[in-house]
C-alpha cells in the first residue's frame, strides 16, 4: 500500500498505520484496510478512531488537537448535536444530557414521560445528520407546509397530539466503503461538514456498496402510531432496479406499497421515483431492499413508530426509549453479494459474511494477519439509575443466528417484532434475519463501560463472526476495564431467549422459547377456536441438482451453491416461486393464469424443480392455521418465515416426539397432527404472541395462526435472502381483487413487450 495516492487523507492514515503496525506484523494485503494492531488504538491518527479507544470528551477538543493539531468543531462525538439529548425532559434541553452521544442516525432522543419537546440544535435547526437534506428533499418540505422533517417525527408520542404527515427522501446511490468524503469530512477549522459527513466507515474494510443518502444503515423513521409516513425513494443506482419493503407495517388498505417486486409493483426504474405512503402499526420495524441482493450490500434501516406511554402495557418498565437505542445488526460481506451468488466453487465459498455490524458499525480483524481495524465501535450511553428501552433488529441477509450479549447487565424483553410481550428476564437473545427484540436494560451496575457482544451462531461458527459494541455510563469511563470477549470465550451467557435446541414444551431455568413468551394485547378469541376455518401444511426443503441436469443444453435454471458445493433450490410444498412478468396487484389480468400454481394445482409435466408463481387463496376473515415443517435436514439450518401484512400468533414449536422417527417430514407431520401430538398452545390463558417472523427448528415445525382480515397479495417467505432468490416464497392471496382499494392513480406498469415479429 502506497503512501502517495490520490486519497491523501486516507492514504496519510494508512501511512501512519502502517508504520505504527512495523515491528508487529506487516503482511500485505488484499484490500485496503484502516488498520491497527489492538494496542494502538489509542494512538494512531485516524480521526474516526476517537470512536473507540481515544473518545471524545464531552468538553475539550484535546482528542484531535493534540494528535494533528486539528480543532473538533462539535463538543460532543461524531454528531455534533447528540449531546443535545433527550427529547420531553421538563428542565432545559435534557435531564439526561449524555443518552444519546453520537451513535445513530437520529440525535435526541424520546424520553417516556413526562412530555415532550422537539429536538433542535442549538441554531433552532433539525438536529438530523444528513439524513434526507437533498435539495429535492428540502424543496419538496418547503413546498408543502403541513409535512414535518424527520426529527421532528422522532419525538415522545401524547394521546391528543394532532398526526404528523412525516416526510423522508431516500437517493439510492452505488457508494463506497472508505471513499473520498471519507477525507473531505475531517472535522477542522475550515470544515464544518462534519454533520453531514458522506464518509461510511462500516468495519474499515473497503468495498463498494449500495447507500440511501450515503449512509449505513440508511436513514431511520421514526414517528409516533398515527402519523402519515411519505418516502420518496429516488433510484441512481446505475442499471438497477429496486423496492423497498417496510417490514413489519401492515399497509392496511395501501398494500401497494408493500414493496415485494411483481407482487405489490414494478421495480422502481433507475432515474425513477417512487413515493411510498403508509402508516405505521407501534413497534420496531425495519425497511430494506426487496429486490434481489440489494439488503446485503447496505440497503437497509430501522423503523421505530411509537405510541402514547400510556398505550404500551409495559411502559412503566423504562425511562427512556431513545432515538439513538435503536441497535440494528447486519451480516456484512467485503465483496459485492453478487459474489456469492449463484456462488462459487473455490475461493469464498458459499454465502457466509466476513463480519458482523452494530448500526453500521465494528472493527475486523483479519483472520490471516490478525490486524484489526481501528474504526469506533457503536456506543450506546446511559445514566445510573434509569431504564432504557432497546429496540434491536435483526438485518442479517445470511442463515446465521445473531447473539446479543451485554457484559454485566439483564435485558427485560418486553416487545418481539413489535408485539407486546408479558416482561421475560434474560441474559442473551438469539435472533434469526427479519426479527426484531425490544428489551429494557437498567443502568444498575458500577457506572463503567461494558462489552455488548454480538456473535454470528450457525455457519457463522466456521469464520467466528462477531462485533463489538459499548454500553457506557455516562461521565464514566469509555473503554471496558474487562478484556474485549472473543468468539469462543464471549460473555457468560446465563438465560437464552429463543435457544437454537428448540426444546420448547417443558420449563427450564436456562432457555425460554418465543412459544413461551405470553402475548401482552387482546387476542381475538376466534384464534384459539379449537378448529381453524383453513389449515395449512406447508414442507419446505432444497432440492439437489445434479449438474447433468442442471447444465443440460437450452435449459437456464436457476439455483444456489451452497457451502459444501451442492447446486440447490428452494422448494416450499415442492414448489419454486417464480416472480410473474408484471405485479398482481395492479396487472393480474395482464399474467397468463397457467403462471399461477400451489400443491393442489401443479402445471402439467412441472418435475422435480418445478417453477411458477406459487399462490394460495385465503377467504377474507378467516381463522387461517399454517403449519411449517422443515424438510431441509441439516443441522444447524433454521429457517426463518416472515409473512407481510400481518403478525401471526405463534401456536406451537417442537420437533417430533416419536423417538424412532429421526427427520421429520409432511407426512410424519401429518400423522403427528391427526394423533394430537403436535403442540398447540390453545388453552385460554395461553395467550401466544403475536409476531411476524418465526425461525422454524431445524428438524421441526411450527404453527402459527392469524384472521385473515387484511386483504391483499401478501408474500409469505423464508428471510434469508439467498434464499429468496431461488423461490423460498410463496403468496397469500387473501379475499379477491374487489377487496382491494384500486392502485393511485398512475401507478407505474411492467411487463413483456412481444408484438408480433414485423416483416420489413
Ligand atoms: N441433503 C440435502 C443437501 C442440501 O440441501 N444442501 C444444501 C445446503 C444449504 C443450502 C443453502 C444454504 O444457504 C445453506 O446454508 C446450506
Amino acid at each position: 500500500m502506497g503512501c502517495s495516492g490520490r486519497y491523501y487523507f486516507l492514504t496519510l492514515v494508512l501511512c501512519v498505520v502502517t508504520e505504527l503496525a512495523i515491528g508487529v506484523r506487516v503482511v500485505p494485503k488484499r484490500k485496503k484496510e484502516a488498520i491497527s494492531t489492538a494496542d494502538d488504538q489509542s494512538t494512531s491518527a485516524s480521526w474516526w478512531q476517537a470512536g473507540t479507544a481515544t473518545p471524545f470528551r464531552e468538553s475539550s477538543s484535546s482528542a484531535f488537537s493534540s494528535t494533528h493539531g486539528l480543532v473538533q468543531t462539535h463538543p460532543s462525538g461524531s454528531d455534533p448535536f447528540a449531546s443535545f439529548g433527550s427529547i420531553g425532559s421538563t428542565s432545559g434541553p435534557s435531564s439526561n444530557p449524555f443518552a444519546s452521544s453520537g451513535s445513530g442516525p437520529l440525535s435526541g432522543g424520546v424520553r417516556n414521560n413526562p412530555l415532550p419537546s422537539l429536538a433542535r440544535n442549538a441554531n433552532g435547526k433539525p438536529s438530523l445528520k444528513h439524513l434526507d437534506f437533498t435539495s429535492s428533499a428540502t424543496a419538496e418540505l418547503r413546498r408543502n407546509p403541513a409535512l414535518s422533517a424527520p426529527d421532528e417525527c422522532a419525538r415522545a408520542c401524547r394521546e391528543n397530539e394532532p398526526p404528523r404527515i412525516c416526510y423522508y427522501h431516500f437517493t439510492l446511490e452505488l457508494y463506497t466503503v472508505l471513499g473520498a468524503a471519507c477525507q473531505v469530512c475531517t472535522p477542522n477549522a475550515t470544515n464544518v461538514v462534519w454533520s453531514h459527513c458522506q464518509c461510511v466507515l462500516a468495519d474499515g474494510v473497503e468495498r463498494g456498496i449500495l447507500t440511501a443518502n450515503r449512509m449505513l444503515p440508511g436513514p431511520s423513521i421514526q414517528v409516533c402510531e398515527n402519523d402519515k409516513v411519505v418516502i420518496d425513494v429516488e433510484n441512481h443506482m446505475e442499471g438497477m432496479e429496486v423496492t423497498i419493503h417496510w417490514h413489519g407495517i401492515w399497509q392496511r388498505g395501501s398494500q401497494y406499497y408493500d414493496g415485494v417486486p411483481f407482487v405489490t409493483q414494478c421495480p422502481i426504474q433507475q432515474g425513477n421515483t417512487f413515493r411510498y405512503q403508509w402508516q405505521g402499526n407501534a413497534g420496531t420495524h425495519f425497511w430494506h431492499a426487496h429486490t434481489g441482493l440489494q439488503k446485503l450490500d447496505g440497503l437497509y434501516g430501522s423503523i421505530v413508530v411509537r405510541q402514547p406511554p400510556s398505550k404500551d402495557p409495559n411502559s412503566h418498565l423504562y425511562d427512556y426509549d431513545l432515538t439513538t437505542h435503536v441497535m440494528l445488526l447486519s451480516d456484512w460481506l467485503h465483496e459485492d453479494a453478487a459474489e456469492r451468488y449463484p456462488g462459487r466453487l473455490a475461493v469464498n465459498t458459499g454465502q457466509d459474511p466476513e463480519n458482523v455490524l452494530i448500526n453500521g458499525k465494528g472493527q475486523f480483524r483479519d483472520p490471516n494477519t490478525g490486524f484489526m481495524t481501528n474504526t469506533p465501535l457503536e456506543v450506546f450511553t446511559i445514566t445510573p439509575g434509569r431504564r432504557y428501552r432497546f429496540r434491536m433488529i435483526n438485518a442479517f441477509a445470511s442463515v446465521c443466528p445473531a447473539q446479543v450479549t451485554f457484559e454485566g447487565h439483564n435485558l427485560t424483553v418486553i416487545a418481539t417484532d413489535g408485539e407486546p410481550v408479558h416482561p421475560v428476564q434474560v441474559n442473551t437473545i438469539i435472533s434469526f434475519s427479519g426479527e426484531r427484540y425490544d428489551f429494557v436494560i437498567e443502568a444498575n451496575n458500577i457506572p463503567g463501560a461494558y462489552w455488548i457482544q454480538v456473535r454470528g451462531l450457525g455457519e457463522c461458527g466456521i469464520k467466528r463472526a462477531q462485533q463489538l459494541g459499548i454500553l457506557r455510563y455516562a461521565r464514566g469511563p469509555y473503554q471496558p476495564s474487562s478484556q474485549p470477549p472473543t468468539y469462543d470465550v464471549g460473555i457468560p451467557q446465563g438465560v437464552v431467549m429463543n435457544p437454537l435446541d428448540a426444546r420448547c414444551n417443558i420449563t427450564r431455568n436456562d432457555a425460554i422459547c418465543v412459544s413461551q413468551l405470553k402475548n401482552a394485547k387482546h387476542i381475538d378469541p376466534a384464534i384459539l377456536q379449537e378448529r381453524p376455518d383453513v389449515k395449512i401444511f406447508l414442507p419446505f426443503r432444497f432440492f439437489v441438482y445434479r449438474p447433468e441436469m442442471l447444465f443440460q443444453p437450452n435449459t437456464y435454471n436457476r439455483y444456489l451453491v451452497a457451502p459444501g458445493g451442492d447446486h440447490v433450490i428452494s422448494l416450499i410444498d415442492e414448489i419454486s416461486y417464480m416472480a410473474p412478468p408484471a405485479p398482481l396487484i395492479s396487472q393480474y389480468d395482464d399474467i397468463n393464469p397457467e403462471q399461477f400454481c400451489n400443491g393442489d394445482n401443479r402445471p402439467a409435466n412441472c418435475g422435480q424443480n418445478c417453477m411458477c408463481t406459487h399462490k394460495v387463496d385465503i377467504p377474507l376473515n378467516a381463522v387461517v392455521e399454517v403449519v411449517l415443517v422443515d424438510e431441509v435436514q441439516i443441522a444447524n439450518l433454521s429457517h426463518p418465515f416472515h409473512l407481510h401484512g400481518y403478525a401471526y400468533n405463534i401456536i406451537g414449536i417442537g420437533r417430533s416426539p416419536d423417538q424412532n422417527v429421526k427427520k421429520i417430514n409432511l407426512k410424519h407431520a401429518l400423522d403427528l397432527d391427526r394423533r394430537g401430538l403436535l403442540e398447540r398452545h390453545l388453552k385460554q390463558g395461553d395467550l401466544p404472541p403475536a409476531k411476524d417472523t418465526i425461525a422454524v427448528p431445524n428438524n421441526g415445525y411450527v404453527i402459527i395462526r392469524f384472521r385473515a382480515n387484511n386483504p391483499g397479495f401478501w408474500l409469505f417467505h423464508c428471510h434469508f435472502l439467498f434464499h429468496i432468490v431461488i423461490g423460498m416464497n410463496l403468496v397469500l392471496q387473501v379475499g379477491t381483487q374487489a377487496d382491494l382499494p384500486p392502485v393511485p392513480p398512475n401507478f407505474p406498469t411492467c411487463g413483456d413487450h412481444l408484438p408480433p415479429i414485423s416483416l420489413h
